[in-house]
Formats: structure tokens, sequence, C-alpha cells
């Protein structure tokens, strides 16, 4: 009765601690702010374990041999685990008998020692422990090498698997070190996890049911309760920690971001001289980063006197009962010192596990880009029915195709016609009109919102990309390129093309000669977005990657726009020919390079004005004579003068 009484009193006093928990965790401050309330914990408990779940296709490999490799690592970690937790509950046990058989009479002298207790202690605490410790170290190193590299293959295929949409709208800075820092931070925390927390949590169970079965069921509860009230405490009370760590991954990935952008764009910032104009806008962003760091403190100051109080009441309330009890009980101080043992040693480890709370919180906000591209799906992707793509002509038909980029503007509007195969089709009209969004929803960059794109008579949603994208050659209007060689960039459009393939074909988008002349060939490196190559000749390196692939279906987004009059000449004189057998759709400016066009449509705000063969369009004096006579009335006095190659330095590049 008088133990009932007693023990009744100690789970009821940490009890009394609730309301000020209560208290301390609705954020008044910011309650009045509507939307800036931070979430209640039971939300964030689902929400952090919803995120988690994202991460699961990351950890679990998909192939065989990895899945292998992981599982062997898995049993011997079980093993590993299971023996520190054998060895962490026998030893307060063992240590009690030292303790017994030193305070009885019969402990007299050398031969009276415990002997083969303390030899049994020792073997435990330091040959067991550190043989399974150091077994443990290892398998975590392999399992996280081998997690990492998974990790970040999967990341990568994961990007690669995105469409337009997803990379024309990405900040490369802080996506890229968020994929390069993801192996490390993601392995970090699930190896954390295994290694540290799981064990932690088994040791929790061991110590809990050792102790209520060597002493009883009221001292079990008491140690549940205190450890319980704690956890509360330290979990509800930093509620506002996930929306700082939010804020200070947002600013760091700002600072990145700017960083990054400035890097990449450090020829502009040098153009415009805006050196101190940069240096003042990162300074800006890691110092907006750093008083986030600061501010992240905040909520812990508190957190962390609470915590004190609820751990310094728990631990004394369970040590008086443990005594209480061992007094009652008329044990020994064997009793005491293993109690003492274990419950110290189990209360530390509930604050280590109560710690990687933050370390969760934390590891969510810092993910949160691997996350978000682990949920993305790619917006263009091939239909479960899709089916390889048959090219028979290279007929060319756009059926009512609507488009907009963001669900808001149209900038493609019911736009109708049909290319024979092997016939030429160009796309002319004013600036920002949608001509090169037609050729990116030909080579389904994007999907069409509305309407039908039909090569062949197969919808290219039913096809597979991939199938499909094998028979285009594409001159992008901007053009991309490695920073490698030439020779690199080149065979890029086809791997298997020999060096006389390669040196023909630009032969042909009149590039060898120049290419001679550099220093290294060939092998000279372009450097970062080709800074190293002339417009003219990074254009005429697109030309020549579009001939090396020798696709059937030719898509060419203003390909020579930045070419002199007579090396533009020059090429289209070999296009000309090379056409013969493809079908072909060029994006012009330059009106005269497509007058021999099967088809001209002219384009201008979304939507088709006029359609028909160069003649019949003048004849029509409608837009396109405009555009024509426009054109020529600005070219003719220049052309009169004669033009130059783009060598000798002479521009011949038109307006529209
Ligand atoms: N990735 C994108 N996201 C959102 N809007 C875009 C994107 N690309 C282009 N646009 C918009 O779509 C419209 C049509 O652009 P598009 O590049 O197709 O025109 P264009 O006729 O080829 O122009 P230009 O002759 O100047 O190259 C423009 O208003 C442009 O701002």
């Amino acid at each position: 009765m008088a133990t009932t009484s007693f023990t009744g009193l100690y789970y009821a006093a940490p009890l009394l601690i609730l309301p000020a928990i209560y208290f301390l965790r609705s954020p008044k401050k910011d309650a009045k702010k509507p939307g800036t309330a931070p979430p209640g914990a039971s939300f964030r408990w689902r929400k952090a374990l919803d995120d988690l779940r994202t991460y699961i296709p990351l950890v679990v490999p998909k192939d065989r041999i990895h899945q292998r490799r992981m599982l062997s690592y898995g049993a011997i970690t079980a093993l590993c685990i299971g023996a520190g937790r054998l060895v962490k509950a026998v030893c307060p046990i063992v240590m009690r008998q030292i303790i017994d058989k030193l305070d009885s009479p019969a402990s007299k002298g050398l031969a009276g020692l415990p002997w083969m207790e303390i030899a049994l202690f020792v073997m435990l605490r330091n040959v067991v422990t550190s043989l399974v410790s150091g077994v443990s170290r290892s398998i975590r190193m392999r399992a996280s090498h081998e997690l990492g590299s998974v990790i970040k293959l999967t990341l990568y295929n994961k990007l690669l698997d995105q469409t337009a949409e997803y990379h024309d709208n990405k900040r490369s800075g802080s996506m890229w070190t968020a994929i390069s820092n993801s192996g490390a931070m993601v392995v970090e925390f699930f190896s954390y996890l295994v290694f540290h927390e799981l064990p932690m949590v088994l040791d929790i169970a061991v110590g809990v049911a050792t102790c209520w079965t060597v002493f009883d069921r009221n001292l079990g509860l008491a140690m549940v309760g205190v450890m319980a009230l704690y956890a509360a405490v330290s979990v509800c009370l930093p509620s506002e920690m996930r929306i700082l760590f939010q804020s200070f991954a947002g600013a760091k990935e700002r600072a990145v971001d700017i960083g990054y952008d400035t890097i990449l764009n450090w020829q502009t910032v040098a153009d415009f001289n805006r050196f101190d104009h940069e240096r003042t806008r990162f300074s800006n962003a890691v110092h907006a980063e750093r008083e986030l760091q600061v501010e992240m403190e905040r909520p812990f100051r508190w957190a962390g006197i609470w915590r004190n109080v609820v751990a310094g009441t728990g631990v004394g309330l369970v040590c008086l009962l443990g005594c209480y009890q061992i007094q009652k009980s008329n044990r020994g101080a064997g009793d005491f010192v293993m109690l003492f043992q274990f419950w110290t040693e189990l209360f530390s480890t509930v604050d280590m596990l109560l710690d990687s709370v933050t370390m969760l919180e934390h590891f969510l906000a810092d993910s949160s880009k691997i996350r978000e591209l682990m949920q993305m799906q790619p917006a263009v992707r091939d239909r479960e029915d899709a089916v390889d793509f048959e090219l028979d002509d290279g007929t060319i038909e756009f059926e009512n195709v609507n488009f907009s980029y963001d669900g808001q503007r149209e900038v493609v509007k019911c736009v109708s016609f049909k290319v024979g195969g092997g016939q030429t089709v160009a796309i002319v009209g004013e600036t920002g009109g949608g001509k090169s969004t037609l050729v990116k929803l030909l080579c389904r960059a994007y999907d069409v919102t509305d309407g039908a794109i039909r090569v062949d008579g197969q919808d290219l949603r039913s096809v597979r990309l991939s199938s499909f994208r094998e028979h285009l050659s594409l001159v992008p209007q901007s053009i991309g390129v490695f920073n490698m060689s030439i020779l690199e960039n080149l065979r890029y459009a086809n791997l298997n093309a020999s060096s006389e393939q390669i040196e023909d074909a630009c032969r042909a988008a009149a590039l060898h000669d120049k290419i001679m002349k550099f220093q290294d060939g060939y092998a000279q490196v372009v450097g970062e977005k080709g800074v190293k190559l002339s417009g003219g000749e990074l254009q005429r390196l697109a030309i020549a990657r579009a001939l090396l692939r020798e696709a059937r279906i030719v898509l060419f987004d203003e390909a020579t726009s930045n070419l002199d009059a007579e090396t533009e000449e020059r090429i289209q004189d070999y296009l000309r020919k090379w056409y013969a057998g493809r079908t072909v759709v060029v994006v012009a400016h330059r009106l005269a390079t497509v007058a021999n066009a099967d088809l001209i449509i002219s384009f201008k705000d979304g939507q088709v004005v006029e359609a028909g063969r160069h003649d019949e369009l003048l004849a029509k004096r409608g837009y396109f004579y405009q555009l024509w006579n426009k054109q020529r009335l600005a070219w003719e006095p220049s052309s009169s003068k004669g033009s130059g190659s783009e060598e000798e330095g002479v521009s011949g590049d038109a307006a529209t």
C-alpha cells in the first residue's frame, strides 16, 4: 500500500510539467500572423514520415547485386547490434555480482576476489565490445559506400529522365549542389538510423525490461513514464524548428544559386562592370544565411532548459524509487549500483535519441531538393502502351495543335499543316511568335496541350520517345556544347562516326578549314558553353553534328543566322542536296534562304497566317509579302556592295 502511494506520487510529479509543455509549445507570437504558425507536432511527424518514405527507392537498391550485398551487410549489422545489446544488458548484472561478492563477509584476501566475474566483465566490456564495434564500423563504411554510389546514380538518372519543362525551370546551382552532396547526406542519415538509432531503441527496451524483471513493474513503469515525458518535452518544444530549418535551407540555396549564376555568367558581369553589384548580392545572400543560422538556435535555448528540468527531476525520482525498493526488500548495494548504471545509461541513450529529432528535421529541410526530384514525374514520358516509332517516308502532320508553357498563355493556337515525306517546310514570321515552340513540340520536348502531332500517321504521344528521337537531326537555336574537344562534341551526334565522316561533315558545314587553323585542330577544347568558338563556328559545328546524325527528319531552327552570306550560301548549296529524301522543317528569319521550300508557313502570334509556296505567298500580297519586301529593302543596298566570308569579318545577318 505504502509502495503504491509512494510511486503514485512520483508518477504524478512529472505530469505536473505537462501544462508547462502545452503552454510552451503553442507559438503565440507567430500564431497571430496567418500562415506563419508552425504546424502541430502530430502533423509534423506525419509529414516527416511521409517525407522519409520518399527516400525508400533511394536506399533500397533495385539491382540484384547491390541488393544481395546490402542484405549481407544488414545481416552482419543485425548480429553486431544483437551482440552489443547483450553485452550492455549483461554488464550491469555482472557488476552487481562483483559488488555483492566484494560486499559479502567471505570476500577476504586475493582468493576471495570475484575473479571470474571481473574477467567476464573485462572480457565483455572491452574485448567483445571493441570487436563488435570494429566489425560494425567496417560494415557501416562498406554499406555507406555502396549506398552512396547507388543514390548518386539513381538521382542522376532521375535528373536525366526529366524533360524540358523541369530543366527550363530548374536552378542548376542548388540542384547540382544537392545532387553532389546527396549521397553523403542521405547515407549519413540512414546509416545513423540503422547503426545508432536502432541500437539505441533496443538499448532502451532491454534496459527497461531488465529493470522491470530485476526490480519490479512499478520501477519499469516509472522509467517509461519519465522517458516518455522527456521525449514529449524534447519533441514538442522546438515546434518552429522545421520552419527555421527550411528557411535556412532556402537561404543556403539562394546563396549557391547566386554564386553559381554569377560565375557561369562571369563575362556578362565583366561586360557591364557589375563586380561590386555581384559582390553585394552574394554577400547579402551569405549574410541572410548566417542570420538564419543564428536564429535557428533560438527554439533550443528554452527547450534545453525544460529538458534539463525534466531530466533532473526524472532521474532523481527513479533513483529515489529504486532506493526505496532496495531498502524495503533488503537488497544489496550491488542492486543500487546496477540500477544507477542502467538508469543513467538509459537516460543518456534517450537523450541522444532525442537529439536525432533535430537531425531528422535538419536532414528533411536540407534534402528537400532531392525529395522534390524523387517525387517529380517527367512531364513527357512514354505511355504504358507506347510502341516503337516506325519510320516510313517522314510525313509530318500538325492537327489543331494548341500549346501553353504555363497553362495560362497560349503560345501555339490551333495550328494545322501537313508536310509530305521528303519535303521541306519553312516556318517564318515575327520574333517571339512561337516558331521554335513548334520545333520543340515536334521533338516532343513538350506534349501538346490540345490536338495532335503525327509523324507517318503515328501520334507522337503513342510512340516511345527514344525510338522517335533516333530519327531526328536537330540544330536548335541555342546550341549546347560540352567543355570537351571539337572532335568529342562532333562525335556526340554519332558515336560510331569515323574520322573521315567527321571531317566530311565539317567540310560540308564549311568548318574543316577553320578547325585546321586552331592550335590543337580537332582536339581544341571549346570551353564552357563553347565560349572559345565564335557564334558562326558554333552554328557550323551544330550543322556538322546534324549531318553526322544522318536522320531522315531534319529540324533546323535558325541554323545559319550567325553566318555571313557567302558561307551561308555554300552551306545551303550542300544542304539542298542533302535534304533529298529527308523531311525538313526549317525556321528562318532570312526569307531568301527558304525560297525553295515546298511549303512556307507564315507564323504570327502563335497562329498560321498564310501557307503556300514562295511565289504563291508573294502573289497573295499578305503578311509574307510585307516581310519579304522589308527584308529586300534592308538587304539590297548591302548586297550590292558585295559580301565577304565570315572569316573576312563581314556580317551578313539581316534583320527581319
Ligand atoms: N521554356 C519556356 N517557358 C515559358 N515560356 C516560353 C518558353 N520558351 C519560350 N517561351 C515563350 O513562348 C513564346 C514563343 O517563343 P518561341 O521561342 O517559340 O518564339 P520564336 O518565334 O521562335 O521567337 P524567335 O524568332 O525570337 O526565336 C515567347 O513569348 C516566349 O517568351
